[in-house]
């Protein structure tokens, strides 16, 4: 079966700043990959370039099989994307901006649904220029989940939310993923690694430093210390 994502010796240089430096991994379909890494290992250079938005210096990325900086509009629909700045248009509401997106989608996700899901209904008449920074994540995951695609790329999706935002952004992903979505999320939490993902990729300096099962990666120590363990060093 076609991997979701394949990453193979990849390197980015931007000037003097190496943000990836030959990082190989993959992540399947039918399950949530967690990228962890300390602030500047190389995530969101990894997201750009499984996006599209970015190209490697070499190596190659691949995503349903396919070269996301040439890919056409067919790829593109089947890819559902939440980049760390959101993007999106702040005199929008929610309902018509995820109204609009779903029209785009041969077989969206009923927009009703998806937003009682995410809460979104409690602020559905504040403009995306008003909302708070928790409730503008909730509408940029809507985003990505509503053309229900077959590969769903989240950089760090529950970065700001409280508790119940979490627990549910953690549902929707086990459940896409349980339908046969590849999600690749980047993040800062183990608990969210441990709860949610099936495997987990470390990176460290543009470098993969562990890659693996969750189980396997924590092995006995426990994610935590091994994260700690490998990714030691003077901050990039
Ligand atoms: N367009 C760019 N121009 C110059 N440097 C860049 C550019 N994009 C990324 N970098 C650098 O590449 C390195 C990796 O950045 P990246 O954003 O991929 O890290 P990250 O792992 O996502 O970090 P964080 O956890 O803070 O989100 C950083 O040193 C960053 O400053």
């Amino acid at each position: 079966m076609t991997d979701a994502v394949v990453v193979r010796d990849v390197r980015r240089v931007f000037g003097p700043v190496t943000a990836l430096d030959g990082a190989s991994w993959e992540a399947p379909l039918g399950a949530v990959t967690a990228v962890l890494g300390p602030n500047g290992a190389g995530k969101s250079t990894t997201v750009d370039c499984l996006v599209g938005l970015d190209r490697p210096g070499s190596g190659t990325v691949r995503v349903l099989g396919t070269d996301p900086w040439h890919a056409d509009a067919g790829h593109r629909a089947r890819v559902g994307v939440m980049l760390q700045d959101g993007g999106l248009p702040t005199t929008s509401r929610p309902l018509p901006l995820l109204h609009h997106l779903a029209a785009l989608h041969r077989d969206p996700w009923p927009v009703e649904d998806l937003a009682r899901r995410l809460g979104i209904d409690g602020f559905a008449r504040t403009t995306v220029r008003r909302m708070s920074g928790g409730q503008r994540q909730r509408i940029a995951l809507a985003a990505a989940l509503v053309g229900r695609p077959d590969v769903l790329l989240l950089d760090e999706p529950s970065a700001g939310l409280d508790p119940h935002g979490r627990r549910e952004v953690w549902r929707l992903v086990r459940e896409e993923a349980d339908r046969g979505v590849g999600v690749v999320l980047t993040t800062h939490s183990f608990e969210e690694a441990e709860r949610v993902a099936d495997g987990v990729v470390v990176l460290a300096g543009g470098r993969v430093v562990a890659a693996g099962t969750v189980a396997d990666v924590a092995g006995t120590e426990g994610l935590e210390t091994t994260y700690f363990r490998l990714t030691e060093g003077p901050p990039r």
